[in-house]
């Protein structure tokens, strides 16, 4: 059987570290365990035991997930997850549910697949990144004390006076140059909470779907909002997608979003998947 370590971030949504503790030692016999304070304890826990575990289990959301991911790239080593954010986007699409009896079959059984990830700029993600409004109200949102109601209100509050963002793609893309409200880089379909904004996005086709997001008229935003819940999502007068493996761009903002973190981006931007470059247990 597959040796499992269990990272897990207290600053997840759900903050109840303590009842999954609990619950794992009810399980599990001596566990082996990490409560990550931050990234870098993350870094230094698994480098620290990647000669004695096969399965890295992040507890936490896309942040978290990321955090781990990151290390395990392009290694023999498996990433699971027990989610515990609160959009919980990347653990959604893999399938990964909040019940640990459930996982502690998955690591018996021991299947896995290879999934792609991506870099902008470098810069590790494993899910949706973005920039334009998207990545402004991860910023402003991390100053609430999250969770949705937060999200939709602090998006309430911006969309008026948001200044959408000038993009200038490299030449074999010049036909897409133009002033988006957000360019999302989706490896899967969803941000979270299923919100799907980019449905046909698969998450081991070598590609990334960019999705080009105009700024629509507030009374759309229902229409939008409902048809990215429902998977209805397609190209019309206010969105466009490119499939690509990698893409450069220049934008005049450097507020982006990681997998739901908010970080600041220089342009230019290059964007390039990973193919393949980590092993999911499902
Ligand atoms: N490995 C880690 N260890 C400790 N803290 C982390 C780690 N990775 C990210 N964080 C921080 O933990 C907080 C919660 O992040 P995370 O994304 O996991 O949960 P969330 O925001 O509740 O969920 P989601 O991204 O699914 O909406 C963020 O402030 C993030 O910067």
């Amino acid at each position: 059987m597959y040796r499992f370590a269990f990272i897990i971030n207290p600053n997840s949504a759900k903050n109840n570290a303590d009842n999954f503790l609990r619950e794992l030692r009810s399980r599990v016999s001596d566990p082996l365990y990490h409560i990550s304070h931050s990234v870098h304890s993350t870094n230094d826990f698994i480098l620290e035991h990647f000669e004695d575990v096969d399965v890295f289990v992040a507890v936490g959301g896309d942040g978290t997930i990321s955090s781990v991911a990151s290390a395990l790239i392009n290694t023999k080593k498996l990433l699971a997850i027990l989610p515990a954010g609160s959009g919980n986007g990347f653990s959604r699409e893999m399938k990964f549910s909040k019940d640990l009896g459930s996982l502690l079959t998955k690591i018996l059984n021991g299947k896995f697949i290879e999934v792609d990830t991506f870099t902008v700029n470098g810069r590790f993600s494993v899910n949706v990144s973005g920039t334009g409004f998207d990545g402004a109200i991860i910023q402003a949102f991390e100053k609430t004390s999250r969770g949705f109601g937060n999200y939709i209100r602090t998006s309430v509050a911006k969309y008026r006076t948001y200044e959408p963002v000038n993009v200038r793609f490299e030449e074999k893309y010049s036909k897409y140059d133009g002033q988006y409200l957000m360019v999302n880089v989706a490896n899967t379909r969803q941000f979270g909470n299923n919100a799907f904004i980019a449905p046909q996005a698969s998450h081991s086709d070598g590609l990334l779907e960019i999705a080009l997001v105009k700024k629509f008229p507030f009374a759309h935003a229902p229409l939008f909002a409902y048809r990215m819940f429902t998977k209805k999502l397609i190209p019309n007068q206010y969105i466009s997608y490119l499939s690509v493996p990698e893409i450069r761009f220049e934008a005049d903002t450097e507020v982006w979003h990681l997998d739901g973190e908010g970080v600041n981006i220089k342009s230019p931007v290059h964007i390039k998947i990973l193919p393949k470059s980590l092993k999911i247990l499902v």
